[in-house]
C-alpha cells in the first residue's frame, strides 16, 4: 500500500497502559469510529509473541475499516504479518536497510527532530516524517523537544508529508494553525480519554479545519477609537485590507475623535483575559499585534495568556509617548511592559520619543537611532523597528534584528492627516507575518501599504484626520 497523505490527518498511536480491562483492538476500533485515519501499534513492554498477537488483532480491526496499520520499531514483524508499514526513529533500524527488507510497497515513516534529520530521511526515501515532541509529554521519557519554528521550517522545506507528535491535546492542537502539516500523531489524548470515540472525533474536526485552512488569522489587542482612525478600528481595517482574517481583544475604550481623547474607560484585566481565551481556544491567531495597553494588571494578564497559548509573531507597538512628547502611561505600567511583555515580542515598533524612553538615550540623528535600536533589541531580545520622522529624517525606519541593521526608506507624503499611523503600520506588519512573510518583507510591505493609505489623501474631521485604510479596494472598481 502506498501512502495517501490524507491518511495522516489523525494518526492514533497505541499504548496498552490505557487498557483498563479492555482489549487493545477494542480501543483502536473506538478511535477509528471517531475518525482516526491511521493507526500505529506502539508497545514497548511486550515480548515479540505478545506484540505479534496484539498486532494481528489490531490489524483485523484496521482492515475492517480500511485504515492503514503501521508497526512501531519492529520491521521484521511488519514483514511477518504483512502490515501496511513501519515507523522508525533515529535509533531504530536504518531507513535504507528497512526499505531493502520491506520493499517499495510498504509505508515507512521516520522520526525527525531537526532539518538535517528531516532532509536525510527525505533523501533516503521516507514516505512521511513524524516531528516531535512539540509539546511536553508523559508518554515518551526520552522524547526530544522540537520547537514550532523547526516544525514549520521542515513543513516548508522538505517535500514529503509531515505529522506532528508529542503532547498534542484538544486545546494546543489549534496552535498548528498556519503550519503546513498533514496531520497529528497522538497517544494519550486519544487512548487516555474516557470517551475515545468522542475525543478522536473532536480532534479530527479541529485538525481537518487547520490543515485545509488557507486564510491567515491575526489578532489585535488594543484600545477602541470611537472615531475609527486608530486603535482597534484601524487595526481591523488594516488587517482586512491586507487580506487576513482579523480578530480583536479590546483592552480599553476611548471616546475620541480627530481633535483629541475625551474619555477613557478601562477594561478589567479578567475580561481582557476572557477575550483572549475565547479567541485562542477557537480561531488561533497566526500573528498578534499589541497596541496601547496602559494598566499594569491588563499588561500582566495579556503576557500570561500569550505565554499560555504560545502565541507567535507578536508585534508590540509600545505606545507610551504622544507625538508632542507627553507620556501617555504611568512609569509603573512602562516597567510592567518592559519586564513582562517586551521579552515576548518578535518585534517592537517604537517611535523616536518612545525609543528615547526605552533606551535612556537622546536621539537627534540617524547614528543615534542605530545606537538606541541596538540598546533596545539587545536588552529585550527582540527585533526593533525604530520609526524615523520627528525632524530626523523624512520617514526612514530602521530595523535592528540579530545584530544586523536595515534601513527602510519612506517617501515623504505631504499629508497632515496621520491619525493612527503607528497602529496601522504595526498591524500591517502583523498581517504580513501571519501571511508567512519574514520580518524584513513584512516591514517592507507594511510600509508600502501605509504609504498608499497616506497618499490617498482622505481628509475627514476637524483635527488630525485618519488615513484611507481601504484604498486598496479602489483597484477592484
Ligand atoms: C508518527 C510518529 N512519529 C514519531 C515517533 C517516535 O518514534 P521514535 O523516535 O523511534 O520513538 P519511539 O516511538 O520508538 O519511542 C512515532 N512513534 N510515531
Ligand atoms: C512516540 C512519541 N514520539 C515523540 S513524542 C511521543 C509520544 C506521544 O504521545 P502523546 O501524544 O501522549 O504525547
Ligand atoms: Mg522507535
Amino acid at each position: 500500500m502506498k501512502l495517501d497523505k490524507k491518511d495522516l490527518l489523525l494518526y492514533g498511536v497505541t499504548d496498552s497502559h490505557y487498557l483498563n480491562g479492555r482489549k487493545l483492538c477494542e480501543l483502536v476500533e473506538e478511535a477509528i469510529l471517531g475518525g482516526a485515519t491511521m493507526i500505529q501499534i506502539r508497545e514497548k513492554e511486550m515480548s515479540h509473541e505478545e506484540f505479534k498477537q496484539e498486532a494481528l488483532e489490531v490489524q483485523e480491526v484496521c482492515q475492517k475499516y480500511h485504515v492503514p496499520l503501521l508497526i512501531n520499531d519492529d520491521v521484521k514483524l511488519c514483514k511477518e504479518i504483512d502490515a501496511d508499514g513501519v515507523h522508525i526513529g533515529q535509533d531504530d533500524l536504518d531507513l535504507k536497510e528497512t526499505r531493502k527488507l520491506l520493499g517499495e510497497d510498504k509505508i515507512i515513516g521516520v522520526s525527525a527532530h531537526n532539518m538535517k534529520e528531516a532532509k536525510k530521511a527525505y533523501e533516503d526515501g521516507a514516505d512521511y516524517l513524524g516531528v516531535g515532541a512539540i509539546f511536553s509529554t508523559q508518554t515518551k521519557n526520552d522524547a526530544q523537544d522540537v520547537s514550532m519554528n523547526t516544525l514549520n521550517e521542515i513543513c516548508q522545506k522538505v517535500d514529503i508529508p509531515v505529522v506532528a507528535i508529542g503532547g498534542i491535546n484538544q486545546v494546543n492542537v489549534l496552535e498548528f494553525m498556519g503550519i503546513n502539516l498533514d496531520g497529528v500523531a497522538i497517544v494519550s489524548s486519544i487512548f487516555g480519554s474516557e470517551d475515545i470515540q468522542k475525543a478522536s472525533s473532536l480532534l479530527k474536526d479541529k485538525i481537518q479545519r487547520i490543515v485545509s485552512n488557507k486564510m491567515p488569522t491575526c489578532l489585535t489587542i488594543a484600545g477602541s477609537d470611537s472615531s475609527g482612525g486608530a486603535g482597534i478600528q484601524a487595526d481591523l481595517k488594516t488587517m482586512l485590507a491586507n487580506r487576513v482574517y482579523a480578530m480583536s481583544v479590546i483592552a480599553a475604550l476611548t471616546a475620541q475623535n480627530t481633535t483629541g481623547v475625551d474619555a477613557i474607560y478601562d477594561v478589567d484585566a479578567s475580561f481582557v483575559a476572557s477575550q483572549m481565551d475565547s479567541v485562542f481556544t477557537d480561531i488561533y491567531p497566526m500573528a498578534v499585534k499589541i497596541g496601547m495597553v496602559s494598566q499594569k494588571e491588563v499588561i500582566l494578564a495579556i503576557s500570561e495568556k500569550l505565554k499560555q497559548y504560545h502565541a507567535r509573531n507578536i508585534v508590540v507597538d509600545p505606545v507610551m509617548v504622544a507625538t508632542s512628547g507627553a507620556k501617555l502611561i504611568s512609569d509603573e505600567a512602562i516597567d510592567t511592559l518592559k519586564e513582562n511583555l517586551f521579552p515576548l515580542a518578535t518585534v517592537l515598533t517604537p517611535n523616536i520619543p518612545e525609543a528615547e524612553v526605552l533606551s535612556g538615550l537622546k536621539i537627534n540623528n540617524e547614528k543615534e537611532m542605530l545606537e538606541a535600536a541596538k540598546y533596545i533589541g539587545d536588552h529585550y531580545h527582540c527585533a526593533v523597528l525604530l520609526k524615523g520622522g520627528h525632524q530626523i529624517n523624512d520617514a526612514n525606519d530602521l530595523l535592528y534584528k540579530e545584530e544586523k541593521y536595515q534601513w527602510f526608506k519612506g517617501k515623504r507624503i505631504n499629508n497632515n492627516n496621520t491619525h493612527g499611523t503607528g497602529c496601522t503600520l504595526s498591524s500591517a506588519i502583523a498581517s504580513y507575518l501571519a501571511r508567512g512573510e519574514n520580518l524584513e518583507n513584512a516591514v517592507k510591505k507594511a510600509k508600502d501599504y501605509i504609504s498608499g493609505a497616506l497618499a490617498a489623501m482622505l481628509d475627514l474631521g476637524q483635527g488630525q484626520g485618519p488615513m484611507d485604510h481601504g484604498y486598496v479596494l479602489d483597484k477592484k472598481d
